[in-house]
């Protein structure tokens, strides 16, 4: 029997990643891509293609039932994301498996979806396309937005995505406030003003025109953003929500409620929950939310790049190497 490790690649990754892959000295099984097999198909080729040392590219969700199928030799899972909330971590800790993600070079990719959806969401881009759509242009049928320039805007979560939407906002001239665990070492946003750190989201909330949702989801974040907060938004009169962190951070049915009677004037949404969003889902229906489908890093060069570093993490996991960019499995072992 080979002494190679074995790594099976889930269908879908980035064909520059699935290249480099090949390259690599191990056994390198590539799965049918997600939209042609099941996934009780994919789990009996995994199950069949036994023992597997490496899980590199996406599956959602990876926990007991696709690690059993992995089999016990399973040394490493790496996926191409930063995000790894769609992965059982304590079941890997239990199993002293080892975790790659891939976090920073996706940064300024959802920092820019940020900014789109800031814009978007302010100048009304649904009620834009729908006047444009109907042909009537006159001035009482095209819905006003508002500026940017000057606007209150406060970012859960100053991490790496959050700091580079940070940059980005600072030139429109707004003022920029952040909330995170504790104040981030940064005093100052390339000059246009500085960053002032505010002790807990509902401070933060009562300072702002905008919350910009920049934060993992944690046991600490899920449901932040819920109706105490959002009615605080702007003075009380109706502000705006952006979120590229994790859905579930913003309380979704308090702000159907609030798009729906007022009292949150607007959001942009690239992250929701569930995901993907039911196509009858009353959000999909509302004027008012700019939505786009979990797609931040959606570029060609972001896309590789994540690819590339989970392959590389994946290879180095499966012949016991230093990984690149490994969690840090301590605080997850029981
Ligand atoms: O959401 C995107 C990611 O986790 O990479």
């Amino acid at each position: 029997m080979s002494t190679k490790p074995r790594i099976f690649c889930p269908g879908g990754l980035r064909p520059v990643a699935v290249e480099q892959l090949a390259r690599n000295d191990s056994i390198v099984l590539i799965g049918p891509p997600p939209e042609k097999a099941s996934r009780a198909e994919i789990l009996q080729l995994i199950r069949e293609n036994q023992p597997i040392h490496g899980l590199v590219g996406y599956l959602n969700p990876v926990n007991d039932e696709v690690l059993d199928a992995c089999g016990p030799e399973l040394k490493v899972v790496s996926t191409p994301s930063v995000g790894f909330d769609h992965i059982s971590v304590p079941s890997l800790a239990s199993r002293s498996v080892r975790l790659g993600h891939s976090p920073s070079i996706l940064n300024h990719a959802v920092a820019e979806t940020c900014v789109l959806l800031v814009l978007a969401t302010l100048r009304k881009w649904n009620g834009m396309q729908k006047a444009l759509k109907s042909g009537d242009w006159s001035v009482n049928h095209i819905p006003l937005g508002n500026d940017l320039r000057h606007l209150n805007i406060g970012i859960i979560g100053l991490g790496r995505v959050g700091l580079e939407c940070a940059y980005r906002l600072a030139p429109f001239g707004c003022v920029i406030r952040y909330t995170d665990i504790r104040p981030v070492p940064v005093a100052t946003v390339t000059g246009q003003g500085s960053l002032e750190y505010v002790p807990g989201a509902d401070l933060l909330a009562e300072k702002s025109d905008m919350l910009v949702v920049a934060c993992d989801l944690n046991a600490s974040t899920r449901g932040m953003v819920g109706e105490r907060l959002l009615r605080k938004l702007r003075g009380g009169k109706g502000g705006w929500v952006v979120n590229v962190g994790r859905g579930p951070v913003v309380d979704q049915d308090a702000l159907v409620r609030g798009l729906k009677e007022g009292w949150v004037q607007g959001a942009g949404l690239d992250v929701m929950d569930p995901e993907p969003l039911p196509p009858n889902h009353e959000l999909l229906s509302l004027e008012n939310a700019v939505l786009l489908p979990h797609q931040g890093t959606a570029t060609v060069e972001t896309r590789d790049s994540m690819a590339l570093m989970c392959v590389e993490n994946g290879i180095k996991g499966a012949h016991g190497q230093l990984m690149p960019a490994e969690i840090d499995m301590a605080r997850y072992r029981k």
